[in-house]
């Protein structure tokens, strides 16, 4: 019997912390949930949701746009009220589900789960003192903690943000209308995802800072020029290799002052700005210090890859752990640490299959490495590359704009290492990959499937046939659509030849 309250403590209810009461729930343990702000954290409010709640609004208004562009009607348009509404109500909508999901199980399991609103703090290795909102402390102690307590955006000194002129993604509620004028820094996938949403809604001038030769460097060239071409025909301005040396409010307006690779300088104005310099995991002032934490070289990082510190009743998810910063990562790694001190897990946590999608114009769908990493990994690998051109669900939905590549190993087995898929529903086919490469299973399965039709994941069975060679269309005939090669030490060599 353990001299203990609970089980487990949970600090930050964000998607991590969340998922890890209710993993604990599962075992018959009893869970305490801190939470200082509002159930749902950056997965609801200010993230993910939000962002995305957006970036489909502003995806119907593009497509609308797209549409009556030939007849010469006058372009569709929204209202801010408009966009905030909808934005409100699909916040509401979760944000309800997480408090009714929350009431209803503290009347059906209030033995097992407990709710705490207020700041907490470690001050041992198993007691939390949590300051409630009314200035009340109370401390109470558990066998094992979690610190789930995600992160917060980064800023850049000498800019004052406050949120109204000069924004983070915590700021974009505070807009009372579209900016005339807008000018994001950072080229990462926050600023090009509210680059994309700015655009799309066509009221607002972007001006896009990347202080690299091309946006989302981390993806192969072939996905960010076409992001960043689209962009671009959107009316964004992106500023290549540009170090921004200033910026701040003059006038009540936001001027910034770039300086170029050639020695040059610009200086413009905008209404407001955008910071999406990346995100630091909020570890600070939590007590690590005192109870010895160790944080990784970079002072951001706690815990190791498999959510454990070192203190071994002490564990870390989601983004405080400051390792990938995604909601569905978060929520597994949050039940992998409950699963170890519960269920005597010892299978480690995988990183290798994550599934991504970036919400851009068109919608970039990843899983394991792409064609740079294998370069750099000097990975011997068979690429194959389709054009969406080539899918007839994507000529029937008039989008054919975008592509699958798939990378495999360079040998008989042709196990797969990575796909990118780009364009309209690229998000729908990587799930079943992930799937395929985490089975270990050859390609040919997806070959002989019976895959539905007309649909985009129809791209994919046509991608692994031509790996087989038995696709539909040759890549020797369409060279402009199709591509099959080896690329082994730096040597590219085509693969389907008639
Ligand atoms: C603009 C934007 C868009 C995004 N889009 C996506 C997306 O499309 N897909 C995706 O997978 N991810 C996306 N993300 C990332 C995703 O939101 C985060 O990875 C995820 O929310 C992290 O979950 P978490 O629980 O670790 O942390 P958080 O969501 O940050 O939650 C942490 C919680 O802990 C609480 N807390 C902090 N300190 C304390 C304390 N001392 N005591 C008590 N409580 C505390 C906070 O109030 C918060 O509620 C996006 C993020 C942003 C900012
Ligand atoms: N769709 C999704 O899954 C999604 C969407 C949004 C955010 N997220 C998560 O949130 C995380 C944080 O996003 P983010 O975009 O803030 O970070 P990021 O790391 O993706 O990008 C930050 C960018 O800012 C640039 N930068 C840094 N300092 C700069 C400076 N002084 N001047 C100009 N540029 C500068 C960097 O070069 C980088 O390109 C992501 O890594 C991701 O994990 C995920």
């Amino acid at each position: 019997m353990s001299s203990y309250e609970f089980d487990l403590i949970v600090l930050g209810g964000g998607p991590a912390g969340y998922a890890a009461a209710m993993r604990t729930i599962d075992f018959g343990k009893k869970v305490c949930l801190i939470e200082k702000s509002r159930i749902g954290g950056a997965g609801i409010y200010h993230g993910a949701l939000s962002s995305k709640t957006l970036w489909e609004l502003s995806q119907r208004v593009r497509n609308v746009n797209e549409m009556i562009a030939a007849s010469g009607r006058d372009k569709f348009e929204l209202s801010w009220n408009d966009v905030k509404k909808n934005l409100e109500e699909a916040v509401f909508e979760r944000k309800f589900q997480y408090s009714c999901h929350l009431k209803l199980l503290k009347k059906n399991r209030g033995d097992l789960f407990f709710y705490e609103r207020g700041a907490g703090k470690l001050i041992s290795n198993h007691e939390i003192e949590i300051t409630k909102n009314d200035g009340a402390i109370k401390i109470i102690s558990a066998e094992n903690i979690i610190i789930a307590t995600g992160s917060s955006p980064r800023t850049l000194p000498n800019m004052e943000v406050d949120e109204v002129t000069i924004l983070t993604s915590d700021g974009i509620d505070n807009i009372t209308d579209f900016p005339k004028s807008m000018v994001i820094v950072g080229a990462g996938v926050i600023g090009c995802e509210y680059a994309t949403i700015f655009s799309n809604f066509g009221k607002t001038k972007v001006y896009l800072i990347d202080r690299a030769d091309r946006i989302l460097p981390f993806e192969d060239l072939d996905i960010s020029t076409m992001v960043s071409n689209n962009l671009e025909d959107n009316g964004v301005t992106i500023h290549h290799k540009a170090q921004l040396n200033r910026l701040e409010i003059i006038d009540g307006q936001v001027e910034y002052e770039l300086l170029y690779e050639d020695g040059n300088k610009e200086v413009i104005r905008v209404e407001k700005a955008l910071l999406s310099v990346g995100r630091i995991s909020n570890i600070d002032n939590i007590g690590l210090e005192e109870l010895g934490i160790k944080r990784g070289p970079n002072g951001r990082n706690i815990g190791d890859d498999d959510t454990q510190t070192n203190i071994p009743n002490i564990y870390a998810v989601g983004d405080a752990s400051g390792r990938i910063a995604l909601v569905n990562m978060g929520e597994i790694e949050a039940r992998h640490a409950v699963e170890k001190m519960f269920d005597d897990k010892k299978e480690r946590l995988s990183y290798d299959n994550v599934c991504t999608i970036m919400f851009l114009q068109p919608e970039v769908a990843a899983v394991g490495l792409n064609e740079q990493m294998c370069i750099e990994q000097n990975i011997p690998i068979k690429v194959v590359k389709l054009d969406y051109s080539t899918i007839a669900r994507a000529i029937a939905m008039r989008k054919t704009q975008g592509f699958f590549k798939i990378i495999v190993t360079n040998d008989d087995k042709m196990q797969i290492l990575g796909m990118r898929a780009v364009g309209e529903h690229a998000s729908s086919a990587i799930q079943g990959v992930a799937l395929q490469i985490k089975s270990g299973k050859g390609i040919e399965t997806i070959a002989e499937l019976v895959h539905p039709h007309p649909s985009i994941v129809e791209g994919v069975q046509e991608c692994v046939r031509m790996l087989l060679n038995k696709s539909l269309f040759k890549a020797s005939v369409f060279q402009d659509k199709l591509a099959c090669y080896s690329l082994v030490d730096g040597v590219k060599t085509e693969l389907q030849r008639l």
